[in-house]
């Protein structure tokens, strides 16, 4: 039986989710994968615990339950640095600007030989080449499922089941909380903020709705997507997006008359002056697959040179279904 010794970077609503679910599958990863997979690190924001044999329960509770103290002092590199893994999971805040901690994280695990499994999407916003690069260097592999839309099949979409294909053109409902507000001004008739307040409550927000709301979620995922699919160098920057803040009620009655649905549509597109990504709000006729989509679900459509067009409809956005997503990343690491 191999030892798989697990540290986690972020134990907030989906962090917390991870390690019950790991908690959980214990005894799958033993049947499966003749695999021992311990969880042996958990870092907050000004705190870790750690125990090289695996971590008790009343550890984790005692963390999850704890206001931590101000430790100035604290520091997560430091910290990452004397523990013994072979996967870190980084489910820390999401700083597309500079990658935030969870850049540092990641670069440092995976210079140190551990597998990255990376849920927080700042740290490919800003460097997916230089992290691919570093894992494939130091032989670990670098996963991105929780990232680039969780529970919606996209990175492992491309990669497993339409490997060898060429991609010609991607579309897709990316974020849970734009669409569920979309969604509840065109059929419950609320206000969007009302709307916002409701996803945060569902854990689906990130801390700042503002990310979610102008599009930045959407476009960190398909500039992640692009860049680790189309072998792209696409900016966050580069990226025009919309957003779906203010909606007035003239517009939400126009889209009605015309019986047209609103949805914030990710695109990344082949051109003859490279590889193009956007975000725009689009009113799609009542016979768009998009339009069916509804809430917190999302949807991704491609199209291919040999396989033809595909369409995944699901994987909502979810902080049980983003851990889950995180785990079949480590599924993945278990049964290469
Ligand atoms: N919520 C969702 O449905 C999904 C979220 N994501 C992404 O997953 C990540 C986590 O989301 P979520 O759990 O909702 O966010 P939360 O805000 O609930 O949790 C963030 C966690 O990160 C910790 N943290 C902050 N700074 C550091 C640091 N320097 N070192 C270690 N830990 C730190 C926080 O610590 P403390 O507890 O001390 O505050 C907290 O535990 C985000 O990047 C988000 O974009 C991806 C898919 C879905
Ligand atoms: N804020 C995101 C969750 C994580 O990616 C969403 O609403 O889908």
């Amino acid at each position: 039986m191999k030892r798989w010794n697990i540290v986690l970077t972020g134990f907030g609503t989906v962090g917390k989710q991870i390690v019950r679910l790991l908690a959980q599958r214990q005894d799958r990863y033993r049947t499966l994968y003749q695999a021992d997979v311990r969880l042996v690190g958990v870092a907050r924001s000004n705190g870790a615990i750690y125990n090289p044999d695996g971590l008790a329960k009343e550890q984790l509770e005692t963390l999850a339950k704890s206001s931590l103290p101000e430790l100035p002092e604290w520091d997560g590199e430091k910290w990452l640095s004397s523990v013994e893994a072979d996967v870190l999971i980084e489910a820390g805040p999401s700083d597309a600007k500079t990658g935030g901690p969870g850049l540092r994280y990641i670069r440092q695990a995976l210079a140190g030989g551990m597998h990255a499994i990376a849920v927080s999407k700042g740290a490919l916003v800003v460097d997916y080449r230089g992290l691919s690069a570093l894992a494939q260097a130091n032989g670990v592999q670098l996963k991105i499922s929780g990232a680039t839309a969780a529970a919606l099949p996209t990175i492992d979409l491309f990669t497993y089941n339409l490997a060898g294909c060429e991609i010609k053109h991607v579309e897709g409902i990316f974020t849970g909380t734009t669409n569920f507000v979309l969604t509840s001004v065109m059929e419950e008739g609320i206000t969007s903020e009302e709307a916002i307040r409701r996803a945060q409550k569902m854990g689906i927000a990130e801390p700042d709705p503002t990310y979610d709301i102008d599009g930045w979620d959407t476009a960190s995922k398909i500039a992640i997507l692009a860049n680790a699919v189309f072998d792209a160098k696409v900016n966050l920057s580069d990226i025009p997006r919309a957003s779906v803040r203010d909606l007035s009620l003239e517009q939400i009655a126009g889209w009605k008359r015309a019986g047209q649905v609103p949805k914030l549509i990710g695109t990344i597109r082949r051109t003859a002056d490279g590889v193009k990504a956007a975000v725009e709000l689009v009113a799609v006729e009542a016979t768009h697959p998009f339009a069916r989509v509804n809430q917190t679900t999302k949807a991704i459509r491609v199209e291919t040179d040999v396989m033809g067009e595909l369409l995944v409809v699901g994987g909502k956005s979810d902080p049980v279904a983003a851990a889950a997503a995180a785990l079949k990343d480590l599924e993945h690491l278990l049964g290469r």
